[in-house]
């Protein structure tokens, strides 16, 4: 198994937000952490990336504690996508991707002819080529969140841990993060994503954490967990699952609020 997750604790100033947590995902898999606003999910992921102490159970890499790498070799590892970024200088868009290729070349070394197309390429696959000469710094939420997933696609890492990826992006650019995060994990790699919607573990999880209070609520394929059974656990709202089919008759799972008769209330 590429990621397993055991029992694992961990927070802020001597108290656990992360209490008892397990789940695991293998290459070419797509696991999406899902639950309310505070309930854990970045926190989960500063503790798979080193930058909060482990205060019990463990997180492993194919096999080997994650405590046991530098944060270079977990950088090697791991491709880390953020909620929130904001860079100091103002780079280029090319230049950002290219720093997810500055673990191919050495620290005195300018980047070469491939690194540059590698970048080119990585921004062309999320549309996003036409943004290559634009200052970073000038650039919508969502059309950082596109530099900064080219940006892992070329660090070449194992694992791409996604922190609310579609948090800002459109409708169109929303269903191109999918198909781009489906097309990875075909490709092998692990991907972990958290997500507000539970629409989208039904529509690309292979996996589905969901967390309450630090805790594992369910965990399991999306036809296990997107119930409204689990749904309501967590969110203490009622919620239908259905599943309809689109045009090609694929077949698509959508979440419904219910929404109660005005009399009801
Ligand atoms: N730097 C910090 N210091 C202290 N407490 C923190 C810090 N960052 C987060 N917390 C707390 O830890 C808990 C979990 O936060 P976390 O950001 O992991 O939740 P989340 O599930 O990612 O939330 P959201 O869906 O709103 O992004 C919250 O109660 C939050 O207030």
């Amino acid at each position: 198994m590429l990621l397993e997750v055991d029992q694992v604790r961990g927070g802020y100033g001597g108290k656990d937000v992360v209490k008892g947590v397990s789940c695991s995902a293998d290459a070419g898999e797509v696991l999406c952490l899902l639950g309310p606003n505070g309930c854990g999910k970045t926190t989960l992921f500063r503790l798979l990336l080193g930058l909060l102490p482990i205060t019990g159970g463990s997180i492993r890499l194919d096999g080997q504690d994650v405590r046991s790498f530098s944060p270079g070799e977990l950088a090697s590892r791991i491709a880390y996508i953020p909620q929130y970024h904001t860079p100091v200088f103002s780079y280029t868009v090319l230049d950002v991707v290219l720093m997810g290729r500055s673990a191919h070349f050495s620290t005195f070394c300018a980047p070469k002819e491939a690194d540059r197309a590698a970048a080119f390429a990585a921004l062309e696959k999320l549309n996003a080529a036409h943004l290559a000469n634009r200052k970073y710094t000038a650039l919508s939420g969502g059309q950082r969140q596109l530099v900064l997933l080219a940006r892992a696609i070329c660090q070449s890492a194992k694992i791409f841990v996604l922190d609310e990826p579609a948090a800002n992006l459109d409708y169109a650019n929303h269903q191109l993060l999918m198909e781009v995060v489906a097309d990875l994990a075909q490709k092998g790699y692990c991907i972990v994503m958290s997500t507000h919607s539970p629409e989208c573990p039904a529509s690309i999880g292979s996996k589905v954490l969901l967390m309450q209070n630090g805790e594992r609520s369910a965990f399991g394929s999306p036809e296990q967990v997107i119930t409204p059974e689990h749904l309501q656990a967590v969110y203490h709202i009622e919620i239908d699952v259905a599943t309809v089919h689109d045009r090609y008759g694929a077949r698509r799972t959508i979440c419904l609020p219910v929404q109660r008769p005005a009399a009801s209330f």
